[in-house]
């Protein structure tokens, strides 16, 4: 079954040659010239004609024409190969053309074509060449299983400068040349037909020849009147298991051209005369064509386009593709002239120069096929990595985890260092702790100590002992590793932390308990204030009444007067009650300052250090009055109520004792001092200051006393203080109450009074 496709533009896509610089790289070459020289025929040798050519080696031929020795033309000739009368075709084909036809099989255009003149034995020749080349194309395509092949075939003739389709009888006759920019010269609607096996192609080869215009001369029964050229197409792409997508196509062109002739031979005429002109013509062309190519491409203009022949076999003829050119010779003298101008065809033939070079082409179909295997490979390698890839992000993951080491050895050797530093530090402190580098937590713990019920003597030791073990622990881990450091550095860190905290808890309760004295003190000191306030006024009160006195002394009316006096007297006992009640109060004034004067300030110290300026004024100031107690006293006495120098009975006691002026030496009372310093001599205020009781062992004692004992009997003192201030004070309140009811009763009686006599006198 024969299977046509056009070898139209339209099958360019599948045909694209590859000439970019990426590609394979042209080869210069010579065109492969040979001769071969057939023996005489049977008609040469009925005419006796003699044999004119000698084939002395496998590259020589030489012309043993007697009168060629006498002339100026060259006798000899060299060639690639020379091919006797005796050589076989097949051999002409081995040893002459098999390379190049079989190039094509690797994407290199070949082009075989035989040259002679009439009846020397081209179609003879080329025959057995092209059989040959096809058992060697098979040949190949069945060692090459690796490889898919394409052969197509394609066949025309240029009769008379017509081009014809020798697979297509139907065809016009004469087929358009078109100029391809990538393929050059093509043959319009020229069928090219797909070979299924060489069986098929051996009966497509036999339908072009079968085709081909042959006619008969007096030289040859079956003379070829056409340039036959028969294409074939090989195109070969590796199986679907590959990734290439690249095919090897080539051309190979057998060309079987018409002889030349001379028509005093040929005895032509009429359409065989017209066949030879043309043949002559277009054989001319070619001749000046490889003339023009033998002397160099740069020696001008081809005239490729002068003949059908040289332009459809335009790129055999020093272009791309690899040719081989068999010249063929009759032996027979009475051709020698013919014969010697092949053969200087074939001397110009073989300095011509092609550039053949391997063409390849990318299939539209087999470049979506490769794109969707390398989609697929591309998916596959992001499912499962590359493990080139993997071994690079493993290193890198590798670096990282060195970089991380390195800072963290680093940061492990400052950790050390500073460990040490701690270490050295807390060392110096257990071995002298008064001489702690760490003031503040140690002003903490030591507030702690006193202060905070939790931190009592007894947990403070604990606590340090446990200090003490723990950090001879981490000395004793510090020098294992660096982590066990760091572990140890943290236990460190929080334990200081949570001494911190104890002593900033501790600091709290200070706080507290300061504050609530505080106001406790305030209480205090408002009541006093009031209390002198209340005092003012009622000095103020009482100067009213005087002055009324004053009033009822110079009353006109005598009687009255008496009644008045009565009063007055009455009152002025009652006014004496008042100033009793005053000196009552200037007493509780005085006792009050005494209290004052008596409390510590904030710092004991400085108190028990006081020079004796301070005493004499402190003493100065216990002598004045409640009203002007000045505010340093009151804020001392706000400040520091529960001084351990004072008790609540040397407070009490101008009250118990009747608003008793209090002594200085009652600051500190015998009562509160235990026997043995209530025996100790004290000194009098003129004997001695009191720095002085300092040296005293009752003092030293009271220096000695707990703190937290110190500070309840403050506590205590300052509580007795209050209410027994609060007591006074709620009665003197009431006895103002009463003064002053007392006092509006005697103003209205005098006012009634001064009336009464007004009246009497305006009688
Ligand atoms: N090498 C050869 N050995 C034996 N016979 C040959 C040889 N070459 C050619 N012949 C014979 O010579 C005759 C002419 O050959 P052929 O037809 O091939 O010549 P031609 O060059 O093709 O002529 P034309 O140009 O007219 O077509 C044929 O009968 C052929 O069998």
């Amino acid at each position: 079954m024969t299977v046509r496709t056009p070898g139209t533009p339209a099958s360019k896509t599948d045909r694209t040659p590859v000439t970019t610089p990426g590609g394979p790289k042209s080869k210069e070459e010579k065109i492969v010239v040979t001769v071969r020289l057939r023996p005489l025929s049977k008609r040469e040798q009925l005419a006796k004609d003699q044999v004119a050519w000698d084939c002395v080696d496998e590259h020589t031929i030489v012309s043993k024409h007697p009168a060629q020795e006498r002339t100026a033309q060259p006798t000899s000739f060299t060639f690639d190969k020379v091919f006797g009368p005796s050589s076989l075709t097949e051999t002409v084909y081995e040893d002459g053309v098999k390379n190049v036809a079989l190039s094509s099989l690797m994407g290199i255009n070949a082009t075989i074509f035989a040259y002679g003149q009439t009846s020397s034995g081209k179609t003879y020749t080329m025959r057995g060449i092209t059989e040959k080349a096809v058992n060697d194309i098979y040949q190949h395509i069945l060692n090459t299983p690796e490889r898919d092949f394409t052969i197509k075939i394609s066949g025309l003739e240029i009769y008379n400068e017509n081009v014809r389709d020798l697979l297509n009888s139907e065809s016009d006759r004469n087929l358009k040349l078109l100029d391809d920019p990538e393929k050059g010269t093509v043959v319009e609607k020229l069928v090219e037909e797909t070979a299924s096996n060489d069986q098929h192609l051996r009966h497509l080869i036999s339908i072009c020849e079968a085709q081909r215009q042959v006619g008969e001369t007096a030289l040859n029964d079956t003379s070829s009147r056409s340039h036959q050229i028969i294409r074939l197409t090989i195109q070969s792409t590796l199986r679907e298991n590959s990734d290439c997508v690249r095919s090897f196509v080539a051309s190979l062109n057998f060309v079987d051209l018409a002889g030349s002739e001379r028509a005093s031979q040929t005895h032509a005429d009429g359409a065989r005369l017209r066949e030879g002109c043309h043949i002559n013509l277009s054989l001319m062309t070619l001749t000046t064509v490889i003339r023009k190519l033998s002397v160099g491409k740069r020696s001008g203009h081809i005239p490729y386009r002068d003949s059908k022949l040289t332009r459809i076999l335009q790129h055999s003829l020093g272009g791309n593709a690899r040719t081989a050119i068999i010249c063929t010779l009759s032996p027979a003298l009475s051709h020698f002239e013919q014969s010697r101008n092949t053969l200087f065809f074939a001397t110009r033939a073989k300095e011509v120069t092609n550039n053949a070079q391997v063409n390849m082409v990318v299939s539209d179909k087999q470049l979506v096929k490769h794109l969707q295997k390398e989609v697929a490979r591309l998916e596959a390698e992001l499912r499962t990595p590359d493990p080139s890839r993997e071994k690079d992000l493993k290193i890198q993951q590798m670096e990282m985890e060195i970089e991380e080491l390195k800072r963290q050895r680093d940061l492990a050797q400052s950790q050390v260092d500073e460990l040490r530093r701690k270490l050295q530090e807390d060392q110096q402190q257990i071995s002298n702790p008064l001489e702690s580098s760490r003031p503040s937590v140690k002003k903490c713990l030591s507030y702690s100590g006193v202060l905070s019920p939790k931190l009592d003597g007894k947990e403070l030791g604990r606590n340090d002992r446990t200090r003490k073990t723990m950090l001879r622990q981490s000395m004793r881990q510090s020098s294992t590793a660096p982590f066990t450091l760091m572990h140890e550095i943290r236990k460190l860190e929080h334990l200081q932390e949570q001494l911190g905290e104890e002593a900033n808890r501790a600091l709290e309760v200070l706080q507290k308990e300061v504050a609530c004295h505080r106001l406790g003190n305030q209480d205090a000191a408002e009541t006093i204030a009031k209390l002198q306030a209340e005092i003012r006024e009622m000095r103020s009160v009482r100067s009213i009444p005087k002055e009324v006195e004053v009033g009822t002394v110079i009353a006109p009316n005598k009687s009255v007067s008496a009644n008045l006096k009565e009063e007055i007297t009455r009152l002025h006992s009652q006014g004496s009650t008042i100033a009793d009640l005053e000196e009552q109060l200037e007493n509780v004034q005085k006792s009050i300052d005494k209290l004052v004067m008596s409390l510590p300030s904030n710092n004991q110290e400085s108190n028990r250090e006081a020079t004796p300026k301070t005493k004499s004024q402190s003493k100065k100031k216990k002598l004045l009055p409640l009203a002007s107690s000045n505010a340093a006293n009151r804020q001392n006495f706000i400040r520091s109520p529960c001084s351990p120098l004072s008790t609540s009975r040397q407070i009490l006691e101008p009250e118990n004792e009747e608003n008793r002026p209090p002594e200085d030496d009652d600051i500190v009372s015998k009562e509160t001092l235990p026997e043995s310093e209530k025996e100790t001599p004290v000194k009098s205020e003129e004997g001695g200051d009191v720095s002085s009781k300092e040296g005293t062992p009752g003092y030293r004692r009271s220096s000695s006393v707990n703190m937290r004992k110190m500070q309840k009997m403050f506590q205590n003192a300052a509580e007795e203080n209050v209410r027994s201030i609060r007591a006074y004070v709620t009665e003197l309140k009431e006895r103002v109450a009463k003064l002053q009811y007392q006092k509006q009763l005697l103003v209205c009686q005098r006012c009634l009074s001064w009336k009464q006599m007004k009246q009497l006198d305006t009688i």
